[in-house]
């Protein structure tokens, strides 16, 4: 289990947090970050994560550390669970459930409720069955963006299993282009496409990055989510900007909790804003958006 510990003030003061930060726990292996919260409102945070048994002593240093000049701000705490792999691999046979989607094996259909949007997905060669932290959190982000917005298009890079393309088309009936750099992959999306019985509207594509004619031809996009990592995240920034509609929004996931601060920063340098941050098992999903 690890531990967040932060304090919520403005950019200017959340610098200089980070900067004593730096100072205090500079040597050692701690991640410190400070995130944009809210542009408009110049709401930051500024954190430092660190394992359960460090933090009595990392909170009395911190503790001394803001007792000058940041007295007023409050030191929070968030617990960042861990990943229970064995736990995990007995869950690999249950179905899963994100919001409304219930996502199952062949074995499961039975389990679908009438109020359910049942994905099917039996483990395979591809990467998405709903388990993973990073999965469960883009169905939940897509749900919440599909219910608020206008969303007429959708791009789901690095679709591994299909399973976030599908999920945009069993909510709405709008064209969905699926890539993934894995051949294997798009072969397996393609077929759980059609085991989930959507005839058409998602096309599949192999495509390393943005390498593809596809993505002009069927951008640009109201909604792009990209469940991949967050190196790749931050190296397409750019690419991955220049395909989103005005007012469009980005899903993006395959992020720990102490590299979220690079991605964000990368994203608003696109001039995209952040809206919302969830955490699943350690793993987080970030909503952002572009003003129409
Ligand atoms: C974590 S899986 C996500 C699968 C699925 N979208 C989900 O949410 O469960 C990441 C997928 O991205 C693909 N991928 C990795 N790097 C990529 C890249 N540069 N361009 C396109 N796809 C990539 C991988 O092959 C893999 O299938």
């Amino acid at each position: 289990m690890d531990i967040r510990l932060y304090v919520t003030t403005t950019e200017k003061r959340a610098g200089e947090v980070l900067d004593l930060m730096s100072e205090v726990f500079g040597e050692e292996d701690l991640a410190i970050a400070t995130t944009e919260i809210d542009e408009k409102r110049d709401i930051w945070e500024a954190s430092i994560y660190m394992m359960l048994d460090e933090e009595a002593d990392v909170r009395a240093r911190l503790d001394a550390m803001v007792a000058g000049s940041f007295a007023d701000l409050s030191i929070m705490r968030e617990v960042i669970p861990d990943i229970d792999w064995v736990a995990k691999s007995l869950e690999g046979l249950k179905p899963v459930r994100a919001g409304r989607f219930l996502v199952h094996g062949s074995h499961d259909r039975d389990k679908v409720s009438i109020n359910d949007i049942g994905i099917e997905i039996d483990a395979g060669q591809a990467f998405g069955t709903g388990h993973h932290g990073t999965t469960a959190g883009c169905l939940e982000v897509i749900e919440t963006v599909m219910r608020a917005r206008t969303v007429r298009n959708a791009l789901d890079l690095g679709t591994g299993s299909g399973v976030l393309a599908i999920a945009v088309r069993k909510l709405r009936h709008i064209p969905v282009l699926a890539t993934d750099i894995d051949p294997i992959a798009t072969r397996v999306a393609r077929e759980n496409v059609r085991r989930n019985g959507i005839a058409n509207g998602i096309t599949t594509e192999t495509a390393p990055g943005f390498h593809s004619d596809a993505f002009r031809r069927h951008g640009p996009f109201d909604l792009i989510i990209a469940n991949i990592l967050a190196r790749p995240l931050i190296r397409m920034a750019p690419q991955l900007a220049a395909h989103l509609a005005p007012g469009g929004s980005v899903i993006l996931s395959g992020i720990l909790a102490a590299q979220r601060w690079k991605v964000l920063a990368a994203y608003n340098g696109e001039h995209l804003r952040h809206v919302r941050t969830i955490w699943r098992n350690g793993w987080v999903t970030i909503h952002l958006d572009r003003a129409g």
